[in-house]
């Protein structure tokens, strides 16, 4: 294993000239010895170009990249040690599930005892030691892209394992499975994996850290509770979070706050700071009040589902929508009524220029 520490840009274009050409735009990220990290953000952002470049599959166009204090840039995957897995499964059809999962161990001259009892512990963990001497041929999709995840854990010398959105084959009821036992193996394993998705779910359940990415550009690193609670960059609340977090335009007035253009009270005791700003609210944390009360906006009731766990309620102020995610034992006020939501309260999250500042 390895602390590995990025300083880096990229462009595949030979002469950039302006942001829009780079697919990384300067950045430093460290990832630490063991720890279970996930690159979250939408197709485009510059994920797989990231984790290209910790491999050594593409140079980054400036910048170094250091393995444990050790200049890196221009090893290549097999003197980085990595190992990776890939959206579709890289296995040998002819060999058995067991011959699989040992071969990256034979490749190095592991011992053979040593060979059984990794792969039988990696199979165990992925619940196929019953499949082992099956040709990989016959089997499933998903079977095979559990070899692959093997094959990609079965060393414990790797500096990391890298992950490209591994789980895109899988079914969806196994793809639950899998992402809870991709934390229980980073758990017993302590290797450090760092994972690439677009899927926030996959992301949140597996990472302990997660580095969310936008426009080339890293907007926030944190814990899953940190980007729920605290999300630093309005993107990271939109984009976080089923629905995101609600934002509305507000301004400082004499006695208080304009939230999209109605004019409120600051409740006592929430310190709501000066001047043109975007206030965010989760829908979980957005909870009906009486109108007139301080931090309290009137909206107009568009919808109220029943999604199961709670009313997913939408509701107008002007042009913008504000969800809620309203207790099943409260009765939901019926679409066209007017109603208060509190938006202003210790959930509140203010953003200048998208960026967080209280
Ligand atoms: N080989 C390449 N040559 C030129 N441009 C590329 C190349 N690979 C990626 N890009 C561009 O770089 C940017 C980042 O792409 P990248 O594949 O890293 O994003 P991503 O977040 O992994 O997206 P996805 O989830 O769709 O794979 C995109 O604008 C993409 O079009």
């Amino acid at each position: 294993m390895a602390r590995i520490e990025l300083d880096i840009s990229h462009s595949y274009k030979p002469r950039p000239q302006s942001d829009d050409d780079y697919a990384l735009l300067p950045l430093k990220m460290s990832f630490n010895d063991g720890g279970a990290y996930a690159l979250l953000g939408p197709s485009g952002c510059g994920k797989t170009t990231m984790l290209n470049i910790i491999s050594g599959l593409i140079s980054p166009s400036q910048g170094t990249v250091h393995f444990d204090g050790v200049d890196k840039t221009d090893a290549t995957p097999q003197q980085r040690n990595i190992a990776q897995v890939f959206q579709f499964p890289v296995i040998y059809d002819t060999m058995t599930v067991g011959e699989n999962l040992a071969f990256p161990l034979r490749n190095r001259k592991v011992p053979a005892a040593r060979i059984k009892e990794r792969v039988g512990q990696i199979a165990e963990m992925l619940e196929m030691s019953h499949q082992l001497g099956q040709r990989a041929a016959g089997l499933s999709a998903d079977a095979k892209q559990k070899i692959s995840l093997g094959r990609g854990l079965v060393r414990d010398d790797v500096s990391a394992v890298l992950f490209d959105e591994p789980l895109t084959v899988i079914d969806p009821h196994l793809k639950w499975q899998l992402r809870r036992k991709l934390k229980q193996i980073h758990r017993e394993l302590k290797l450090t994996l760092i994972y690439v998705t677009h899927d926030q779910i996959e992301a949140l359940t597996f990472a302990e850290q997660i580095i969310v990415m936008s426009q080339g550009r890293v907007v926030q690193v944190g814990t899953p509770e940190a980007l729920f609670e605290r999300p630093a960059h309005t993107f990271v609340g939109h984009f976080i979070g089923s629905p995101g977090m609600n934002l509305l335009p507000m301004d400082t007035v004499a006695g208080g706050v304009n939230i999209a253009g109605q004019d409120v009270g600051a409740p006592a005791g929430t310190a709501v700071p000066q001047g043109k700003l975007t206030l965010g609210i989760r829908p979980e944390y957005l909870r009906m009040a009486d109108i007139g009360t301080a931090g309290v906006v009137k909206a107009t009731v568009e919808k109220v589902q029943n999604i199961g766990t709670c009313h997913l309620l939408t509701a107008s102020v002007g042009q913008h929508l504000l969800r809620a995610r309203l207790p099943l034992e409260q009765n939901p006020p019926a679409p066209g009524t007017v109603a208060g939501f509190a938006v202003l309260g210790p959930h509140s999250c203010f953003y200048k220029n998208e960026e967080l500042i209280a």
